[in-house]
């Protein structure tokens, strides 16, 4: 109970805070509307007792002036307090929502095998969102609540001390009966939003994957397991919303016996002449205006039944921390930087490595060739420069220096990599190019494209620079996403260019033109080239040979290659692309 009210705190803290002006002004305005309703009901009271009376016309028609404007400013109280209590709620989600997403940026590769980006965005957004009346209202509502709880008790005091005495001994006994009713749904509504992102993740991803799905003929497929799903959503929602009624019924079935007892209590202090029907009427009226208090903390209270489950599985992600910690920020020499693997065990599953005590020097400068049959861990050799992950014995250096004392952002501006999964933004062909970075001059730019032979598809876009590419990149080719990929490398100037595969889609004239790029790209930077062809290892100064995550076969290419004893020279004999494809 405790923790999560901790937790309830430091959201609070955290995002509530900055907005500290609007809450205030919220509160005003919330009390404002209290008042104002508390004045209504004497209004009609005097009303009734000075028509009964048989008071003048005019001063009946002053009270019923009165009554009405007092009811008019009530409605702009309203308006006024729903814009701030809105305003502030999309303040507060909007930044909640930018940490989290930043947060999940920034964990690691292992995290994002397990979390599906649809179940992602369900917890960024759906999660976030639900938390929207927590931030805006939970405390000025509950806070103003109370205050017109006791301002109704008090005039109720005023009126007639028993009268006062029975509806607070009523009100703490309705508020004790919710107080228990409180936490009876939160793991219910836990397990709904969770039920929601799993739906959303397996939407997300099949998605994502129409074209295979329909052509595969695998809809059905797909149907059912959006079934099985949904299924499994509406039963946690029922649940949620079933013992959520636990705490809704009482508050109906107390809401009636409190207006009873004030209309029973009223009924015998008119027939002992001790009060008048005006005032009857008055605490008739609040009796009722006493529900409004009690239902609205109830609802706010089942509301946080509902957000406990958002709030713990945010609190759940924002504790998740990544595997990969930032380094220190050792220096990093300027120029072509040397590789080191040393005694590199690495796996992504435990007990089933895909590198084997791997050793490796690759000089500062110099061009490595990598090949290996499918799944011999060429990639994975990559995906640890980069540090998507580390690994599980062993080290590997960068220019001298353990990629673990390096910041990320110097270890990745200093490193390019150009895969054949290449990933086109929706966003301009300039940020495609530059990935946002605003340094890079246009001029830099339309001179790459030239030289990587993308000029005619520049002439050919609408809006030069500006022109927005597709989703997912469905307006390029598969050849032209490619090339976009190598104009990034060119553009961020890297001192160690990774080539995975990456002319592979590319057409045999096409691909000449970009040998010659390559052969610029490459010039003064070390360069490791995971290639199945035989022209694209041709430029590498060393081979090696991995099989089953270990060293097959290392050395120097032109050495192997006068070898005949060498795999590589039988692999350059029977054709690199069969042997290995
Ligand atoms: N994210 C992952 N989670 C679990 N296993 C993985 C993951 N990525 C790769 N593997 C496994 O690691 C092994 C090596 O994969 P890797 O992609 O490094 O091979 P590769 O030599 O680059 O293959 P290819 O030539 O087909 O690209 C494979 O058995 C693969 O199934």
């Amino acid at each position: 109970m405790s923790h999560e009210f901790q937790r309830y705190q430091r959201l609070l803290m955290i995002y509530l805070r900055p907005q500290w002006r609007r809450v205030l002004c919220l509160l005003f305005f919330v009390c404002a509307g209290i008042a104002l309703s508390l004045i209504n009901p004497q209004l009609l009271s005097s009303f009734i007792d000075a028509a009964i009376a048989g008071k003048p016309l005019s001063s009946l028609l002053l009270l019923a002036g009165f009554f009405l404007a007092v009811a008019f400013i009530k409605q702009v109280t309203v308006l006024i307090e729903a814009y701030v209590a809105e305003n502030i709620a999309l303040s507060t989600t909007n930044r909640l929502r930018a940490d989290l997403m930043l947060h999940c940026l920034q964990l690691d590769s292992a995290f994002h095998t397990v979390h599906t980006p649809g179940e992602l965005i369900e917890r960024v957004d759906g999660d976030v969102s639900s938390l929207s009346n927590f931030f805006s209202r939970f405390l000025v509502s509950l806070l103003g609540n109370l205050l017109l709880l006791l301002g109704v008790l008090l005039l109720l005091y005023v009126i007639d001390w028993r009268i006062g005495l029975a509806l607070s001994g009523f009100t703490l006994f309705s508020l004790i009966v919710f107080d228990r009713l409180r936490n009876i749904a939160s793991t219910a509504w836990q397990d709904e939003r969770q039920a929601s992102a799993e739906l959303f993740g397996f939407l997300e991803e099949r998605l994502a994957g129409t074209e295979d799905v329909r052509s595969s003929g695998a809809t059905t497929y797909m149907h059912y397991g959006l079934a099985a799903r949904s299924r499994q959503r509406l039963l946690k929602l029922r649940r949620a919303i079933q013992l959520n009624f636990a705490s809704w019924g009482p508050a109906t079935v107390l809401t009636a016996l409190g207006t009873a007892l004030a209309l029973l209590l009223g009924s015998y202090l008119f027939l002992n002449k001790s009060i008048s029907i005006g005032t009857v009427y008055l605490i008739f009226n609040y009796s009722l205006l006493l529900n409004t208090p009690i239902e609205q903390i109830v609802n706010q209270i089942r509301d946080l039944q509902q957000t406990t489950g958002s709030i713990n599985r945010i609190q759940q992600l924002f504790d998740t921390t990544s595997s990969l910690q930032d380094g220190e920020g050792a220096p990093l020499p300027p120029g072509a930087l040397a590789v080191a693997f040393q005694d590199v065990t690495f796996g992504y599953v435990e007990d089933l490595p895909v590198l084997k005590q791997l050793q490796l020097l690759i000089p500062a400068g110099s061009i490595l060739g990598l090949l290996g049959r499918t799944g011999s861990g060429k990639s994975t050799l990559s995906k640890l420069l980069v540090r998507l992950y580390d690994p599980l014995q062993g080290s590997i250096q960068l220019g001298g220096v353990d990629l673990r004392s390096l910041k990320q952002d110097e270890l990745h501006a200093r490193i390019g990599i150009v895969t054949q999964d290449v990933h086109i933004l929706h966003t301009t062909v300039r940020n495609n190019l530059t990935l946002f970075d605003p340094a890079i001059q246009d001029e830099r730019i339309l001179e790459v494209l030239e030289m990587l032979g993308l000029s005619s598809w520049y002439h050919s876009l609408p809006k030069g620079l500006e022109t927005r590419l597709a989703p997912g990149g469905s307006g390029l080719s598969a050849g032209e996403a490619q090339l976009i990929a190598f104009a990034r490398v060119f553009l961020k100037d890297p001192s160690l260019v990774i080539l995975d595969e990456a002319s592979s889609r590319l057409d045999p004239v096409t691909e000449r033109l970009l040998e010659q790029a390559i052969d610029r790209l490459l010039k003064d930077r070390t360069g490791i080239i995971i290639a199945h062809r035989l022209a694209t290892v041709q430029k590498a100064d060393h081979i090696l040979i991995l099989e089953q995550g270990a060293c097959k076969e290392y050395g120097e290419r032109q050495a192997l290659a006068a070898d005949p004893a060498s795999h590589f020279a039988h692999l350059l004999q029977a054709g690199l692309m069969e042997v290995l494809a």
